[in-house]
C-alpha cells in the first residue's frame, strides 16, 4: 500500500477552499442560524474540519479524506434544495472535486 501523502490532499483542499463556490463549506454550519441542521444531519462535515483532520494525521489513507469530502456534499444535498444558492454551490464543488480527484496520483 502506497504511503499516504497528505500533500496531494492538502493541495486539492487548498484549491477547493479558494474555489468561487466554496463559501457554504468553509466553516461548520452554524446550528444557531440553522437550528434544524443538527436534527437532520447526523455527521456534519466542512472544509475547515477536513483541514484540521489532515493536519492532525487523522486520515490513514486518501480514501478516508475523499469520504469526508463526499460526506460534506451528501449532507448539503440532504439539507438544501438543488435549486438553491447553497444547493447549487454544492453541485459545482462536488463536480470540481470528482473531476480533480482521479488526477491525484
Ligand atoms: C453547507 C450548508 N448546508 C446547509 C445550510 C447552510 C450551509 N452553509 C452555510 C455556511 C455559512 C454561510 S450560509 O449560512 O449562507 C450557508
Amino acid at each position: 500500500m502506497l504511503q499516504f501523502k497528505p500533500s496531494y490532499c492538502r493541495n486539492l483542499l487548498c484549491e477547493m477552499e479558494c474555489h468561487e463556490h466554496a463559501w457554504p463549506f468553509l466553516l461548520p454550519v452554524n446550528t444557531k442560524q440553522f437550528p434544524q441542521y443538527k436534527k437532520v444531519i447526523k455527521s456534519p462535515m466542512d472544509l475547515s474540519t477536513i483541514k484540521r483532520k489532515l493536519h492532525e494525521n487523522s486520515y490513514k489513507c486518501k480514501e478516508e479524506f475523499a469520504s469526508d469530502v463526499r460526506l460534506m456534499f451528501s449532507n448539503c444535498e440532504v439539507f438544501n434544495e438543488d435549486d438553491s444558492p447553497v444547493g447549487r454551490a454544492g453541485h459545482h464543488m462536488r463536480g470540481y472535486f470528482e473531476q480533480r480527484w482521479p488526477q491525484l496520483t
